[in-house]
C-alpha cells in the first residue's frame, strides 16, 4: 500500500463495517497506521470494553453492594461513613462491607401506646442509628429467650462500628424477667421509656383491644365497663390500668443530628410526620386511630386514679409532666 490519502482509504475499505476517515492518516498506509498507538487502541477498543464489563459483573456477583460502596465516594456522610446508596441498601437488610449483626446497645422498653412505634422511627432518622424493624420479644418470652443471645444477634440488622442498634418491645416495661435478662446481656445498655398521660394511655391501648375484637367478630365491653367495678371503683384488675402506672428512665448520648426540620405536622393525620433528605413518611393508620366517645367523668376518675402514682413517677425521673389529676 502506498502512503497518503489513497493508500489509508484502501485500508479501511477492506473493512466494510469500518467507516472511512476524512483527513490524511496519522502515520502513512495499513502497515505503518496499525502500529500507531491510536489504531492500536481501536483493536483493543473491544477487548478493553469486554474485560471491563467482566470485571463489573464478577465485582456485582462476589460483592452485591460492595460497587455502591466504591461508587460515590464523595458523597459519604463525615459523621456516619455512609453515602446515601449505602445507607438505603443497608435499611433493607442486605449486607454490605464492614457491617455485622450486633447485639443493640439501646432498647425502647415503653410504654405500650405511647409512641414507641413513632420514637424508633424519629431515632432512625439518626445516622448513627440502626433499629430492627419488628418487636423482638426476646427478654420477655420464655421460649424465646432460651434461644440464647446468639439467636438474637442474628436476628439484628447489620450495622457499622459506629451505629447503635436499638430494638423496640413495649412489653419489656411490664415483664418481670426482661430487666435481670437485659442487664446478664449488657448491663450498660441504654434503655428508653416513652411515657403518656395514663388515663388516655388505657383509652388508646383499649381502642386497640376493641379494634382487634371486632376484627373477629367479638363483643367488645364499652370502655367505663372495663375501666370502673360494678360498684364505680377503679378496676386495678384490668391490664391497661396496671401498665398506666409507669415508673423507670432514658438516654443516649449521640451527636446530635434529628432537627426540628425532620418533622412536620400533617394536618389530616393529625401527627407530626417524618422526612429527610430522601424520605417522608407518617406512621401507618394503626397508629393515632380516632378513640370511641368516652363519658368525661369515667376519665376525670381514671385520672384522680393515677394522680398519686404519677407523683411518684415524676419523683423518680425528676420531671413533671403536669399530667391531669381529674
Ligand atoms: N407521629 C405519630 N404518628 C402516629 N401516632 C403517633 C405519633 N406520635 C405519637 N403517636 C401515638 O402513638 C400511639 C401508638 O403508640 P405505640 O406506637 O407505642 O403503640 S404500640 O404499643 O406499638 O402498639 C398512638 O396512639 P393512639 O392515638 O391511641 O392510636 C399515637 O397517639
Amino acid at each position: 500500500m502506498s502512503f497518503g490519502n489513497e493508500g489509508y482509504q484502501t485500508t479501511w475499505s477492506e473493512d466494510p463495517g469500518r467507516k472511512p476517515s476524512r483527513g490524511p492518516p496519522l502515520m502513512g498506509g495499513r502497515c505503518e497506521s496499525s502500529s500507531s498507538p491510536l489504531s492500536s487502541l481501536r483493536r483493543m477498543a473491544p477487548i478493553i470494553v469486554f474485560s471491563s464489563l467482566l470485571f463489573c459483573l464478577v465485582l456485582y456477583y462476589t460483592f452485591p453492594i460492595g460497587a455502591a460502596a466504591i461508587y460515590a465516594p464523595s458523597a459519604v456522610s463525615e459523621t456516619t461513613g455512609l453515602d446515601s446508596v449505602t445507607t438505603e441498601a443497608y435499611r433493607k437488610r442486605l449486607r454490605i462491607r464492614g457491617t455485622q449483626r450486633r447485639l443493640p446497645q439501646a432498647l425502647i422498653i415503653g410504654v405500650r401506646k405511647c409512641g414507641t412505634r413513632a420514637l424508633i422511627e424519629m431515632l432512625n432518622l439518626h445516622p448513627h442509628i440502626q433499629k430492627n424493624g419488628i418487636e423482638m420479644h426476646f427478654f420477655d418470652d420464655d421460649e424465646r429467650y432460651a434461644n440464647g443471645l446468639e439467636w438474637y444477634r442474628k436476628r439484628m440488622p447489620y450495622s457499622f462500628d459506629n451505629q447503635v442498634t436499638i430494638e423496640k418491645t413495649p412489653s419489656y416495661f411490664i415483664s418481670r424477667e426482661a430487666p435481670a435478662r437485659i442487664r446478664a446481656m449488657n448491663e450498660t445498655i441504654k434503655l428508653l421509656l416513652i411515657v403518656r398521660e395514663p388515663a388516655m394511655r388505657v383509652l388508646s391501648d383499649y381502642t386497640q383491644i376493641m379494634e382487634a375484637k371486632m376484627r373477629k367478630g367479638r363483643q367488645v365491653a364499652p370502655f367505663h365497663k372495663k375501666v370502673l367495678t360494678p360498684d364505680g371503683e377503679i378496676n386495678d384488675g384490668f391490664k391497661a390500668i396496671q401498665i398506666s402506672q409507669y415508673a423507670v428512665q432514658r438516654f443516649l448520648r449521640l451527636p446530635l443530628h434529628i432537627k426540628p426540620d425532620n418533622f412536620y405536622f400533617n394536618e389530616t393525620k393529625g401527627f407530626y410526620c417524618m422526612r429527610n433528605e430522601t424520605f417522608q413518611k407518617c406512621l401507618a393508620d394503626a397508629k393515632g386511630r380516632p378513640h370511641p366517645y368516652v363519658d368525661p367523668a369515667v376519665m376525670s376518675r381514671l385520672r384522680k386514679f393515677f394522680a398519686p402514682f404519677n407523683e411518684q413517677f415524676y419523683e423518680m425521673v425528676g420531671r413533671n409532666f403536669g399530667w391531669p389529676s381529674s
